[in-house]
């Protein structure tokens, strides 16, 4: 039987570790290494017993799962092309991925996603990719190019905020963290946004090319707003993170088959 296939892909090493304790307490913590390069697989039998919380029909829960962690750097350029390369070199072998999850740590708008909670996106935007004019900000789409944001599978994103309790609500992707609180006010009123971090856009737009639908799975280290460094609770967000895929195991190792929707 065929194996549903997963790729996660993170921004840094520490998050990519996160996710695979969670996922699997036992799994070898991946040497360091340059990002975008080394895919780090782990593989459930399907055999995990399933909570009572359980989203999908217990007849479409057969397959194995196979779970591929990558390290793909910071931004979204990083996360694109190293999500490309992932994608296309499962294609070239012929084991395409069912899902990519965009995963790590982020900013959180208050008072929507305190810091320590966990945000599934529903939507995944490119808040500062377009032009600046003296009117406002115009999305890249409005200048007759590409897109500006991706919708995750609504059923299964739901799904998943609903099992790990978290806020579902847009995350932005910014290539420049928020450092003011002006500027976090205006994008969580333009986009009713819970969360900023810098790579899910990237990731979606790779995973566009290939056609693979994607999530964006959050936990908060900090409030978005004027920098301070000293205040983001990585290690906090971090056990968040684990936390939330040691509850996702069982979902996705059970979870319904392809495709998603
Ligand atoms: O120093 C560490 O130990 C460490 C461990 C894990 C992650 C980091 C990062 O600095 C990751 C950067 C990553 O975090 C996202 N992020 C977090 N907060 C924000 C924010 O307020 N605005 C935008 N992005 C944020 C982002 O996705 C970065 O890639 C350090």
């Amino acid at each position: 039987m065929n194996p549903v296939r997963l790729l996660i892909v993170t921004a840094v090493d520490a998050e990519r570790d996160a996710v695979g304790r969670g996922l699997s307490p036992a799994a070898p913590v991946a040497a360091p290494g340059p990002p975008g390069r080394e895919l780090l697989r782990l593989t459930c039998n399907g055999g995990v017993p399933c909570p009572d919380t359980h989203p999908m029909p217990s007849a479409a829960r057969r397959r194995p799962l196979t779970v591929d962690l990558l390290t793909g750097g910071v931004g979204p350029a990083a996360a694109a092309a190293a999500t490309g390369a992932a994608l296309a070199l499962a294609a070239v072998r012929d084991e395409p991925y069912d899902l990519v999850v965009s995963a790590g740590i982020a900013g959180g708008f208050a008072p929507v996603a305190a810091v320590g909670s966990v945000v599934v996106a529903d939507r995944v935007i490119a808040a500062d990719l377009g032009c600046e004019t003296a009117d406002g900000f115009l999305p890249v789409d409005s200048l007759g190019f590409g897109t500006s944001e991706y919708a995750c599978p609504p059923h299964l994103a739901a799904a998943v905020a609903r099992v790990l309790g978290a806020v579902h609500a847009p995350v932005l992707t910014v290539s420049t963290v928020t450092g003011t609180e002006e500027r976090a006010r205006m994008l969580q009123k333009s986009h009713g946004a819970a969360a900023e971090a810098m790579e899910g856009f990237g990731v979606a737009e790779a995973a566009a090319v290939h056609g693979t639908p994607i999530l964006e799975v959050r936990t908060v280290s900090n409030p978005v707003g004027p920098r301070d460094r000293a205040a983001w609770r990585i290690p906090d967000a971090l056990a968040a993170l684990r936390d939330a895929f040691a509850v996702l195991r069982p979902v996705l190792a059970h979870g319904a088959p392809p495709p998603y929707s």
